[in-house]
């Protein structure tokens, strides 16, 4: 039996969507639909947990499940201790720094994120000393409001930055999401996740 953390959200139907592609049944809509946390497909021998994104790598650094599915960002993010096994090449989008057109350093320049880790050894590596300022979502209002003159966050088709006047500075990098795998696992489980893989490879 393997067990596999999904993010619910906009990653988990672009997942399942592959997996079926690749021969393994899904649950139907409705149990996705529903609040069910754990949803178990016994003939096909998984089981999925469904979880937040940001803690999937945790869930599967700590062995409760197996295998997880989890954007490069928050790999990143995180640098858990964990197998990245395949680039799966969904969901994909950039890690970019952001601000208004007219922008200017602050004497103490602020940047607000959802990835302060990120953010940090970014803006380390470029040499500009800043204040992170950690947030949980919405960033882009951040500059708007004047919280902070720059944001370090997702970008995808750059709707979210043109309807809040902000332009993208730079990219940090490009995202898409990963198989990760459990060390233990791996190594206990190999023979099921290695046909995981095949099949998964075989339609990206
Ligand atoms: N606009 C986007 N387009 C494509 N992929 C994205 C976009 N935003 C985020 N992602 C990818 O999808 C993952 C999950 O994002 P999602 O927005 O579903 O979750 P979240 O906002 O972090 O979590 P939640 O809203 O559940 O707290 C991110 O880690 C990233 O890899
Ligand atoms: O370039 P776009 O296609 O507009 O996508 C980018 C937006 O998508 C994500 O936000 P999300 O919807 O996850 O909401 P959040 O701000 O709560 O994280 C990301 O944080 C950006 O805000």
């Amino acid at each position: 039996m393997l067990t596999i953390a999904m993010p619910k959200g906009r990653i988990m139907n672009e997942a399942l969507s592959l997996f079926q592609q690749a021969g393994w049944p899904v649950p139907l809509q409705m149990e996705l639909d529903s609040r069910k946390l754990v949803v178990s497909i016994p003939e096909a021998g998984f089981t999925l947990f469904l979880a937040k994104p940001m803690d999937i790598p945790t869930y599967v650094e700590y062995g409760v499940a197996d295998l997880g599915v989890a954007g490069k960002d928050v790999l990143m993010e995180q640098a858990r201790d964990v197998y990245e096994l395949l680039d799966l090449g969904i969901s994909p989008c950039r890690m970019a720094v952001a601000g208004k057109p007219d922008w200017q350093p602050d004497l103490h320049p602020r940047v607000a994120t959802k990835y302060p880790r990120i953010a940090e050894s970014y803006f380390k590596e470029q040499g500009e000393q800043v204040e992170i300022i950690n947030l949980h979502g919405s960033v882009e209002l951040a500059p708007v409001i004047g919280l902070a003159e720059r944001i370090v966050d997702i970008v995808s088709t750059g709707q979210t930055l043109r309807e809040n006047g902000l332009v993208e500075l730079g990219c940090i990098a490009e995202v898409t999401s990963r198989l990760i795998a459990n060390k233990g696992s791996y190594r206990l489980k190999g023979e099921a996740i290695q046909e995981l893989l095949n099949q998964l490879e075989q339609v990206i």
